[in-house]
């Protein structure tokens, strides 16, 4: 993982337990801020998708985690927001391709289907990886309409 990012972290309640492991697995970033949920009680992952996507959106972080049972809630929620690219990640080599070859820049955990192990490490090579640029380039800035 790069050192010195800002990461912004979210999750509903099926995604509460990853994402406390998570967030206090980035320990070379300079800043994780947790927009919530703050506990197991039953929620509505809007509410929290939405403000990690604009603390990424906004530039005042780097990248954001979301996490949900199957991330495609929090995905679709975030995708949303122009400047959010969101990718649903269930292994490594998934992470690597959504940071290589789409420039994503908030990973989503489908917490229900993978192990936290697995999840560590999707976020780990998510936050390792380079945006490859040229060809990518090119179709990353078709995307937005
Ligand atoms: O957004 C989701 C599905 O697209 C997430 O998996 C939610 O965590 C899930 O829908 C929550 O379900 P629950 O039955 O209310 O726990």
């Amino acid at each position: 993982m790069k050192e010195g990012l800002k990461i912004a972290v979210g999750s509903d309640h099926a995604g509460f337990d990853y994402k406390l492991a998570l967030a206090e697995n980035l320990t070379t970033a300079t800043e994780v801020r947790d927009f919530g949920t703050y506990s197991s009680a039953s929620v509505d992952y809007p509410d929290f998708a939405h403000p990690v996507a604009l603390a990424v959106e906004s530039g005042e972080f780097d990248f954001g985690i979301l996490v949900c049972g199957s991330a495609n809630g929090v995905a679709i929620t975030a995708n949303k927001h122009q400047g959010i690219r969101a990718a649903i990640c269930w292994n490594q080599e998934i992470a690597v391709l959504a940071r290589s070859h789409n420039n994503a820049n908030v990973v989503c955990i489908p917490a229900r289907f993978i192990s936290l192990d697995e999840a560590k490490a999707i976020v780990e090579a998510f936050l390792s990886a380079d945006f490859e640029g040229g060809r990518h380039a090119d179709r990353v800035d078709k995307m937005s309409c």
